[in-house]
């Protein structure tokens, strides 16, 4: 039962006329939802390799426009997370909603429900150009726009006098940031991004971090697994943290900078590593 008193001040506002409730005066601001609906939530996820429980009962959500890391150490779960979200795994239980609907279960089908992941091994074709990467995942037919809309993408990540490179001629960090633009091409709602700065230095990360800043700033949601800790506290608006499959951790960076648990699990050993 609400034991709340509701008299007091309920009583003293007078009661508004039946038109007032109907239609809010023309002045009125529109007023955002309290609670929005979020890109992509994921409740109660388990997620079984034979006998090893990799993901058990883990959640989380991320809005539009907010970058939510999931940190953790060696064999925590992160990437597994992310396949079951891409439909690359089965959960033995839970829910991936996006937008609130359930997520398709195969992961053709993500490009249309506007998801975007780039992969740890990046998955370029050798032998097909940057151009080419970036252009044939538009969809048919790839006209003229699909090439000017590649060659913008291209030009935002520094790419564009390497257009008609074979992409395999490209050292580590340019490739990187092909396997971002094929992903951004699409102009997602959702991208989630697979250790997207491991192997990079300290002025690619700079860059990266830009990159995905200005992304959520155009109202993308976006999923990090990341192992550089730094990087990640100095970019990500939430947190979550696993071990062993469980989440052990979530809130702002700063939270979860001076959270003991995550200290010993995680942010000691990256420290003394
Ligand atoms: N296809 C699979 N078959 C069997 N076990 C798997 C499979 N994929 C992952 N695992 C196991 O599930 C657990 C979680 O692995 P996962 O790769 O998700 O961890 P992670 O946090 O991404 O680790 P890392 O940081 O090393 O990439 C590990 O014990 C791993 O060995």
């Amino acid at each position: 039962m609400d034991a709340t008193p509701r008299s007091a001040a309920h009583a003293a506002a007078p009661a508004p006329s039946p038109d007032a409730a109907a239609t809010p005066p023309p002045s009125a601001p529109p007023t955002a939802p309290a609670h929005p609906t979020p890109r992509l939530a994921v409740d109660g996820l388990t997620v079984a390799f034979g006998g090893l429980t990799a993901l058990d009962d883990v959640g989380f959500a991320v809005e539009a426009g907010q970058i939510l890391a999931l940190i953790g150490p060696n064999g925590a779960g992160k990437t597994t997370a992310f396949n079951a979200v891409c439909g690359l795994v089965r959960p033995k239980s839970g829910r991936i909603l996006l937008d609130g609907a359930p997520a398709p279960a195969r992961p053709s089908l993500l490009r249309d429900h506007g998801v975007a992941r780039t992969l740890q091994g990046l998955g370029l074709f050798d032998g097909l150009s940057v151009l080419d990467h970036v252009r044939l995942p538009q969809p048919q037919p790839r006209g003229r726009a699909a090439g000017e809309r590649a060659r913008a993408e291209l030009e935002r990540h520094g790419l564009g006098d390497l257009a008609d490179r074979p992409v395999q001629t490209l050292p580590y960090p340019e490739r990187k940031r092909v396997a971002l633009a094929r992903a951004l091409v699409a102009d997602p709602r959702l991208l989630l991004l697979d250790e997207p700065a491991g192997g990079l230095g300290e002025d690619d990360i700079d860059a990266l971090g830009r990159t995905v800043r200005e992304v959520a700033a155009g109202g993308c949601a976006v999923l990090l697994v990341e192992h550089h800790v730094d990087f990640v506290l100095g970019l990500a608006d939430r947190v979550v943290v696993l071990d062993f499959g469980r989440v052990i951790a979530a809130g702002s960076p700063e939270a979860i900078r001076g959270d003991a648990a995550v200290e010993a699990a995680y942010l000691g050993l990256q420290a003394s590593a």
